[in-house]
């Protein structure tokens, strides 16, 4: 039963702007601690002989109730409006009843951190805030300077209301900062990610290997692009074509080792960053991501998808600067491409000198005058003739 109430709870409010979760959030909390302390107070009154005071408690009871339903299903300013309100009647009542030295004026600042801690415009925060410094003057005018006899020691009740209005104040502004701090690191995440795959995206991987090119740290460039990606999507539909990227995304992560750097760049094109790695061991690893994609190709309606990939292989000290090295890389992969496909190009004799040519128009017929350089800065945009599969191969 708890935990049915925790998860009811504890639901995340997808439809609800990113900029109000931190308030749906925190003001559920300060909502179930009002219904707590209205709980409270309605034997309390009773006790002290005040049966208007414990009616009025019993009243705001049910009104917190339909605050946390209200909330809860996102009416969050009617809430609001609702729970301020109630505490601001309650509070003046209790100041009313008991006198300005029984503590329970402090519950005014209570209302006045939830009015300017909420989502409002400035205006309904301005006028909210003198309609409470109104009804808090009211009341202290209208009622008697001490409790009256017959109460509990004055200085009992206004030390009980003091600790209360400290925790009340304490929970919801801690309970708000670290809303703030985990919706932030939530936020910095999601930027961070490819929504797609979970892999680091573009901005996060490029700046990776700055952090690396700047420290001098020696890595190796795996540019890798699936072959021919744009049939799977033709032929089993745009989803399938989703599940395969997502499908790569695993292997490439199952096949990186810890502290490497794997990226989505483009569309079905991936960077994978090698700190402290030399060309042979790049060149493993990439012949790794090939064979494991061999072995455990994406599977739909339980039949395997084929897909091949190509690794254009860069090693830092080939390049004067990250650019060069990426470019490198991708050159490499375009070389990949107009070899055959499904193969690992690392550079060598044969290779560069054959890419010199190749390269000089590396846009294809297709997309003349469309630079390595071009594919870096953008999405990949890459297009080939479908030439036949070849088998793979390690050129180097
Ligand atoms: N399903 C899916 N497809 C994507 C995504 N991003 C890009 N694509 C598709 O990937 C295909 C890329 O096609 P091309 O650039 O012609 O490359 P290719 O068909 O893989 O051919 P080669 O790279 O030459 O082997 C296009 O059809 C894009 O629509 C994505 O996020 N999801």
């Amino acid at each position: 039963m708890l935990s049915v109430i925790r998860a009811w709870l504890r639901h995340e409010p997808r439809l609800l702007a990113v900029e109000h979760r931190r308030f749906y959030h925190g003001y559920l909390w300060i909502y179930l601690m009002l219904f707590g302390l209205f709980a409270l107070w309605l034997p309390f009154f009773s006790m002290l002989q005040e049966p208007r005071l414990a009616f009025v408690s019993g009243i705001m009871v049910l009104l917190a109730v339909l605050g946390i339903l209200l909330h809860r299903y996102h009416q969050l300013t009617l809430a609001l409006s609702l729970m301020l309100s109630a505490l601001t009647l309650m509070t003046w009542l209790s100041v009313y009843c008991f006198g300005h030295s029984a503590g329970y004026e402090y519950y005014f600042f209570i209302v006045m951190a939830g009015i300017h801690l909420a989502p409002l415009p400035g205006k309904v925060r301005v006028l909210a805030t003198l309609v409470l410094f109104i009804a808090a003057v009211s009341a202290l005018w209208v009622s008697p300077l001490h409790a009256s006899d017959g109460y509990i020691a004055v200085w009992l009740m206004q030390s009980t209301n003091l600790f209360v209005v400290f925790l009340l104040m304490v929970t919801f502004l801690w309970r708000m900062l670290a809303l703030t701090e985990h919706f932030e690191r939530q936020y910095r995440q999601d930027a961070s990610r490819d929504e797609l795959t979970g892999l680091l995206n573009r901005r996060q991987v490029l700046r990776q290997a700055e952090r690396w090119w700047r420290d001098a740290v020696p890595c190796s460039a795996l540019m890798l692009d699936a072959d021919h990606f744009k049939l799977v999507n033709d032929r089993h539909g745009h989803a399938v074509g989703d599940e395969v990227l997502r499908h790569l995304g695993r292997l490439l992560n199952a096949t990186s080792r810890q502290g490497d750097c794997v990226g989505r760049v483009g569309g079905e094109e991936f960077l994978i960053l090698l700190p402290r790695s030399g060309r042979a061991e790049a060149v493993s690893i990439a012949g790794r991501m090939r064979s494991l994609l061999a072995s455990s190709p994406p599977m739909f309606a339980e039949r395997p998808i084929p897909i091949t990939v190509s690794i254009g292989v860069a090693v830092s000290h080939e390049s004067d600067s990250l650019d060069d090295l990426l470019l490198l890389a991708d050159r490499r992969l375009y070389h990949a491409k107009r070899t055959g496909r499904d193969r690992v190009v690392a550079g060598g004799e044969r290779e560069e000198g054959a890419s010199q040519d190749n390269l000089a128009e590396p846009g294809s017929k297709e997309h003349p005058g469309e630079t390595p350089q071009a594919n870096l800065a953008a999405p990949s945009s890459r297009h080939h003739a479908l030439d036949g599969f070849s088998g793979g191969s390690v050129a180097g």
